[in-house]
């Protein structure tokens, strides 16, 4: 039966995707094949899933997000991030569906002074930053329709993010020291979701009884999408603690200590400000993402 693939399901922004489209319109067929039933890393698999599916939508969440592993373990980021958009984009234009596709403010340099735009020049510092902007031009090279939403610092409730483990690690030990010149937009995997839920609705009222993808096709594209606002890696820790702290009173958490990147080496590099202008996103679909304090004071909600 048709419906919506969606891969990356077991991950944070695929989850919430799933759960999402499932409890907006029950009677939708929404496909979410895991690793074992779609793996990215092999196109036979991909080119397999969507000739048996038929999709109406693909959405392509799924992603080698390990910034730091994929500095050694180039051939699996690039087959996941860059290889598997390609192929997706080559089926996809073969039955007319549309690709909504995730990439990543890595693929900046973050020298910028001001928030960067959709044509600004990408320069990823690393692999994973490399891997997804050859996706991000593969995609758009495969003929498919396609829109690309470039976000930064996604966390939720459960998976693995630095929301998370700043909560875990602040309850073990006295103190964490935590990079404070690294400036970004932390972004809710569930309000991409809404965001993503929200596109798909315009377009296919759009659309009507016309060819979905010729309707994508005039505004096909990248567009910045994070929560609004701005931080660094120490600001967004800070807010977690300090709504955990009013919300458990009892408990003592870590000192936060901020520190330049230069005292907390990693294998790869990471832009020191991937801030990211969302205005073409809100001017073509009339979406206002929140401010990124309101959306963590709502996940923090969730995790106990
Ligand atoms: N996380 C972040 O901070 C940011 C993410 N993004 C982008 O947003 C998108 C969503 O990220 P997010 O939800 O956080 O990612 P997660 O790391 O939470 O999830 C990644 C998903 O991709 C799946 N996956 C990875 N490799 C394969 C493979 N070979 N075959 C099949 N599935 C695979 C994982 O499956 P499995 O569980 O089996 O490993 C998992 O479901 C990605 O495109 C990412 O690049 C952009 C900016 C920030
Ligand atoms: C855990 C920890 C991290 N840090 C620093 C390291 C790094 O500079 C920054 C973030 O660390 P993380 O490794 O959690 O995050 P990182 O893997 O860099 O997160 C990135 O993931 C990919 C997928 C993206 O697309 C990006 O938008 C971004 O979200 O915080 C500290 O300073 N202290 C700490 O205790
Ligand atoms: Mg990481």
């Amino acid at each position: 039966m048709p419906g919506i693939l969606i891969t990356g399901s077991t991950g944070q922004v695929g989850g919430e995707l799933v759960r999402l489209f499932r409890s907006q319109n029950p009677s939708l067929e929404v496909h979410a094949p895991d690793r074992s039933q779609l793996d990215l890393r092999d196109p036979a698999s991909i080119r397999d899933v969507v000739r048996t599916l038929l999709p109406q939508w693909i959405i392509n969440p799924a992603a080698y997000t390990a910034v730091d592993r994929a500095e050694s373990d180039q051939e699996d980021a690039f087959a996941v991030n860059a290889e598997a958009p390609r192929i997706l984009g080559e089926e996809a234009a073969v039955i007319g569906a549309p690709v909504l596709h995730f990439s990543t403010d890595y693929v900046f340099a973050g020298d910028a002074e001001r928030p960067y735009e959709e044509t600004d020049l990408a320069k990823p510092l690393g692999v994973y930053g490399l891997s997804k902007l050859a996706g991000e031009r593969n995609l758009a090279a495969s003929g498919a329709a396609h829109l690309i939403f470039r976000t930064s610092w996604v966390y939720g409730a459960t998976g693995k993010n630095f929301l998370r483990t700043i909560l875990r690690v602040a309850r073990q030990q006295p103190q964490m020291r935590i990079v404070a010149d690294q400036h970004g937009a932390p972004t809710a995997a569930r309000d991409l979701a809404q965001m993503t839920a929200t596109i798909v609705a315009q377009l296919e009222e759009t659309a009507g009884a016309g060819d979905l993808a010729e309707a994508i096709r005039s505004i096909q594209g990248i567009y910045n999408a994070t929560n609004s606002g701005d931080t660094t890696w120490f600001g967004f820790a800070e807010e977690a603690l300090r709504l955990r702290r009013a919300a458990e009173p009892c408990i003592s958490f870590a000192e936060l200590i901020p520190i330049p990147t230069a005292e907390y080496p990693t294998p790869a590099r990471r832009p020191a400000s991937s801030r990211l202008s969302c205005v073409k996103l809100s001017r073509t679909f009339v979406i206002q993402m929140r401010p990124w304090q309101t959306a963590l004071g709502e996940v923090l909600k969730e995790i106990s």
